[in-house]
């Protein structure tokens, strides 16, 4: 198993180029399905999670051709299994973005239960009362939702979603783009990546309003046709790499990104003491070689900060400044970092959802586990900044969604290499 082995206290330097979002690759590869022609994708990240989402388009027959810099071609023509087998959606959650464009064109799909997963329970209620809203039949039995649409085809419904579920309105979204009728989703996440997903299915036809606010409003068409469409970059690995540079006191630019996505992060990351400058696709942050200060960060749906981005601002407060409360308000169970940033000398409380992280001089390197994928990332922070060396095991999490995790810090001047 592969594992990455940092010698840390460099502060990292240059230029770094993001890759496209996974949290928006993968709805808006699964929306393929919902096409009558082929659709091109670029700017799709090379990660696993996206590996694993063409093998499931695979399976239930879409031909696929990947061309160079990652563009992926989809011919959805040919589908003719409804089926998303436990193997393949096993290892990836957004596997049951299969259910809504299945169940919307086919009429019928079953996509096996997501399994555990490390950051909470994570049910999948809302999809499958949002599809039961729209005239689909669904049992759950051995371990699979089957959905049946007697007829054929959804029906438009009113829909409020009790919590905003992003997954959740992107199924949802999917599914009443072909439905008899209008589709109303309210309290609809409003996250950059429902958007880019919604841009894409109105690109291929779809009739949808009220794009990036919490009511949307879809009139069903009768098809939807082929597309060109270029995927958003990751707002995620941008604020990765930026916590990145200020917890090593460094100075780094993200090219190929988009600011107007990461107000938040942004706000934070100068409330911390960080010089940050944009421009239209670019964001630099210096630190100047200072400590950051300790920052209070609660986490909530978007345009609030983004739990994706709360285990590397717990770094940032481990070796920051000062003291900072972090509150989790998405996912029960996301603090597994907090036990190993403790080895390596982290100051963490925990109480609940709650964190209190006082700030230390310096972290050791020590051996860690990486849990799931931004605790992997927050690890691999604490590695850059750490004395002496730390080593990330199981960092088939990162995997998941880090591009070249280890060449893009090398570029900057971390020590970091993958070792068997
Ligand atoms: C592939 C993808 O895009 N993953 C992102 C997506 O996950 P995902 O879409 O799974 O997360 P949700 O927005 O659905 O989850 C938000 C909250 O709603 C709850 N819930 C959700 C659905 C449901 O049917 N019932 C229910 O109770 C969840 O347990 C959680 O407490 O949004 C999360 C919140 O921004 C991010 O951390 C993930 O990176
Ligand atoms: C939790 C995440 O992904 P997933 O929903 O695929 O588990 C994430 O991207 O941080």
């Amino acid at each position: 198993m592969d594992k990455l082995l940092i010698t840390g206290g460099q502060a990292l330097s240059g230029n770094v180029a993001i890759s496209g979002a996974k949290n928006a690759a993968l709805p808006i590869l699964f929306s393929t399905l919902l096409a009558d022609d082929i659709v091109t994708l670029t700017n799709i990240p090379h990660l696993n999670d996206v590996t694993t989402t063409i093998a499931l388009l695979g399976r239930l027959g879409a031909d696929i051709t990947l061309g160079d810099n990652m563009t992926v071609e989809v011919d959805p023509r040919s589908v003719n299994e409804h089926v998303a087998p436990y193997e393949l959606v096993r290892t990836m959650r957004a596997s049951i973005l299969a259910l809504g464009p299945l169940v919307a064109k086919h009429g019928k799909g079953q996509v096996s239960l997501p399994g555990g997963c490390a950051i909470g329970a994570r049910p999948v209620n809302l999809h499958i009362h949002g599809l039961e809203l729209m005239g689909a039949d669904i049992v759950v039995e051995h371990g699979y939702i089957k959905a049946d649409v007697p007829g054929g085809r959804l029906k438009g419904a009113h829909i409020l979603m009790d919590t905003v579920s992003v997954t959740g309105t992107e199924n949802l979204l999917m599914a009443a783009t072909l439905a008899d009728g209008r589709t109303v989703i309210e309290n609809a996440a409003r996250e950059p990546e429902v958007v880019d997903l919604a841009n894409c299915l109105i690109a291929m036809g779809a009739k949808i309003q009220g794009v990036g606010t919490s009511k949307l409003v879809i009139d069903g068409v009768e098809r939807l046709s082929g597309v060109n469409y270029r995927v958003q970059p990751d707002r995620i690995e941008t604020g990765t790499f930026l916590v990145a540079a200020a917890v090593t006191r460094g100075s780094v630019t993200c090219t190929h990104t988009d600011p107007s996505l990461l107000e938040a992060v942004l706000v934070k990351l100068e409330e911390a003491g960080a010089v940050v400058e944009t421009g239209e696709d670019w964001i630099k942050l210096d630190m100047q070689g200072r400590r950051p200060k300790a920052v209070d960060v609660t986490t909530a749906p978007y345009p609030a900060f983004p739990t994706d981005m709360q285990a590397q601002f717990t770094v940032l407060n481990a070796v920051a400044q000062g003291a900072a409360r972090i509150k989790e308000t998405i996912f029960e169970n996301r603090f597994m970092h907090v036990p190993e940033l403790s080895r390596m000398g982290a100051d963490i409380s925990l109480d609940g959802n709650n964190a209190l992280v006082r700030g230390v001089e310096t972290l050791s390197g020590a051996e860690v586990m990486a849990t799931d994928l931004r605790a992997s990332a927050s690890l691999v922070i604490a590695g850059l900044v750490a004395g002496g060396e730390t080593l990330v095991d199981r960092i088939y999490h990162i995997d998941r969604g880090y591009e070249c995790i280890e060449d893009k810090f090398s570029m900057l001047g971390a020590n970091i290499r993958r070792v068997k």
